[in-house]
């Protein structure tokens, strides 16, 4: 019989400073061997689960427990986090917060180190971790000088490098590009394989996860376990719906189509789905629902010429880069991690300058515009709010760029509020942003660009470790302000995102672009999929498994009357 190694029983967990149990009456015994997925809204405590299983409560974060709680057969409370360190291994959402050693190889390195593992097994180890999770080349470079994917990699090495017998993971695939997290997934299930390790795995992207077996999936909300399930029992009920968790497309698809969801559909991947079972009704859809319309538009706003550009003399990032943004686009900009996406973001809002190439903007070139004159035209929003409020109360925060050009202070007043009525928050003028949650202070930093009347804004990974009610909240807002006449670039990982909300994609590959199309055609298109790390859609997948003549004309029809739908 398989041996206990996590074991909750009545457990509950209240931090210091609220007044209310984060966790309540938890019981959850997780197996050793077991795979087990931990998903539920944003608050609903599946971070600070993740807290008690590495021992961070009760030793950094102090609170109140009650109840028990097991690791290993051990309360943990008798244990000190070094001694659980040996048995838990974290790979956090934030993998900057991670960082010890001054390079890669050393970073990996650190907890055998502290083991005193011998040298010549320890340079072993650190190869075969680092080689395992494609950052081999990297070994000799700073942490702090990789792009948000590489160094997610460099996490997942460190955390794999030593025997510990369970692996805990929170959001890893948030800064992934969909090929790396494919891997990355595909890692997790060889680690657990090979080595029978216990694996707690927290994410939002459910349908990434699901790409390998998952043998148990617990649903949180508001603190408690909702459900304890098979993948298969989940998809066929309707709790994530009720919580608001997104499903995996190809289920959204049948259920457009009219198809029974039960159990016997074999739902929890596209490549198992009991296809017979719904092939009929999903051709009867494609042929029912009308074709889609597409619109066009080719008044050029944005144009990089042949941009080149490289931070250091060892490396060119940006090699001949030209494309076109037309006004009132939304466009993604994605590919593979450290593909240069971000370092366009940088050149155009002028915070380095191209070694060659012209940027224009309507026509005009502006390489002798400051910052200060650029971000007028181009706002740029970083992934992590906290990182660009500098303010501790909202309406100074949104105030700040005005302030600094001079204007009056009822020019001040009036341009503060109507860019926080737009943005939703404006019933919270006079609060400070501590009080704000992760998606509202996302809307600040969006408030005080969209004060300066820019054309354009940029937002660098607007919904990485979003639950789907903020994602659809966030997302639903920047169609607002295009339908408003601003123009819209994403730099996104999500491939859903950027089929449903984005007519034009610009594709990158090591600093090169290698496609700039519609999103249906470049998600349709294998070659490109594969030079960028990119993922084709389950619903093309779908097509392709009912034998629709045209799979690429059913991605549309479907985003189409996604779209539809979710204007209802
Ligand atoms: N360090 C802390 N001190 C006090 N309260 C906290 C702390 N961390 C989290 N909380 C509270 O606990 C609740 C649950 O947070 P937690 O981070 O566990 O949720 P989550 O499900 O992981 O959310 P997300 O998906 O947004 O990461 C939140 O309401 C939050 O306010
Ligand atoms: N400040 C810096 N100094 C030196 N090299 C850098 C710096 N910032 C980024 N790079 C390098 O430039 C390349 C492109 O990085 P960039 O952040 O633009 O990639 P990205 O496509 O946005 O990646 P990701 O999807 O992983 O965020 C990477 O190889 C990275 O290591």
């Amino acid at each position: 019989m398989k041996r206990k190694i996590i074991e909750f029983k009545d457990f509950s967990f209240q931090y210091r400073v609220q007044s209310e149990p984060t966790l309540k009456n938890i019981n959850l015994d997780i197996y050793e061997g077991e795979k087990v997925l931990v998903v539920g809204p944003s608050g609903s405590g599946k971070s600070t689960l993740a807290h008690c299983i590495n021992g961070l409560v009760p030793f950094y974060y102090s609170g109140k427990t009650s109840g028990h709680f097991k690791i290993d057969g051990e309360d943990t409370l008798n244990k000190n986090i070094f001694e659980l360190s040996k048995v838990v291994g974290t790979v956090l959402q934030d993998p900057d917060s991670q960082f010890i050693g001054l390079t890669v190889g050393e970073d990996i390195a650190f907890k055998l180190e502290n083991y005193c593992v011998e040298q010549q097994e320890m340079i072993a180890k650190v190869n075969k971790s680092a080689k395992l999770v494609n950052i081999d080349k990297e070994l000799e470079s700073s942490p702090y000088k990789l792009s948000g994917g590489q160094k997610q990699r460099v996490t997942l090495a460190g955390a794999t490098v030593d025997e510990v017998k369970i692996l805990l993971f929170d959001e890893p695939l948030a800064s992934l590009d969909p090929a790396t997290g494919k891997n990355a997934i595909e890692l997790i299930d060889n680690i657990q394989k090979n080595d029978n390790k216990t694996m707690v795995i927290i994410e939002h992207r459910l349908e990434d996860v699901l790409h390998c077996n998952i043998d148990r999936i617990i649903v949180m909300n508001d603190g408690e376990i909702l459900d304890d399930v098979t993948p298969n029992e989940l998809l066929s009920s309707n709790i994530l719906n009720k919580v608001g968790i997104r499903e995996p497309l190809y289920i959204t698809a049948l259920k457009y189509a009219g198809c029974e969801i039960s159990e016997d559909l074999n739902l929890e991947h596209i490549n198992k789905l009991n296809i017979e079972k719904c092939k009929d009704s999903i051709s009867r859809w494609c042929t029912n629902i009308a074709k889609s319309t597409e619109k066009s538009n080719d008044k050029v706003l944005l144009e990089l010429d042949d941009i080149s550009f490289s931070y250091n003399e060892e490396k060119q990032v940006l090699k001949d880069i030209s494309f076109k943004i037309n006004e009132g686009e939304m466009v993604s900009i994605v590919g593979r991690n450290g593909a240069g996406k971000s370092t366009i973001s940088k050149l155009v809002c002028g915070f380095y300058k191209p070694t060659n190439g012209k940027i224009l903007f309507e026509g005009r070139d502006i390489a002798n515009d400051t910052i200060k004159e650029r971000c007028e035209k181009i706002g740029f929003v970083m992934q992590n709010p906290n990182q660009m409020i500098s303010n501790t109360m909202i309406f100074d925060e949104v105030a700040f760029g005005l302030k600094i050009r001079g204007f009056s202070d009822d020019e001040i007043k009036e341009k503060v509020y109507n860019a926080l009525k737009v943005c939703g928050l404006y019933g919270y003028r006079n609060w400070p942003i501590s009080a704000l949650s992760f998606g509202q202070k996302k809307r600040v930093t969006i408030a005080s660009i969209l004060v300066l009347n820019p054309k354009v804004i940029i937002l660098d990974e607007p919904t990485a470790g979003q639950d789907f009610k903020h994602y659809s909240e966030i997302m639903e807002f920047l169609v607002s302000l295009n339908k408003q006449g601003v123009t819209i670039i994403m730099i996104t990982h999500d491939m859903h995102l950027m089929l449903e909300y984005t007519d034009k994609v610009i594709v990158l590959s090591e600093g090169k672009k290698v496609a700039d199309d519609s999103a249906i055609n470049i998600l349709t298109d294998k070659d490109v999929i594969e030079k960028a790390n990119l993922k084709e859609t389950s619903i093309y997948e779908l097509a392709v498994r009912c034998d629709i003549d045209e799979p690429k004309e059913f991605v549309k029809k479907f985003i189409d009357c996604d779209r539809r739908f979710r204007k209802i």
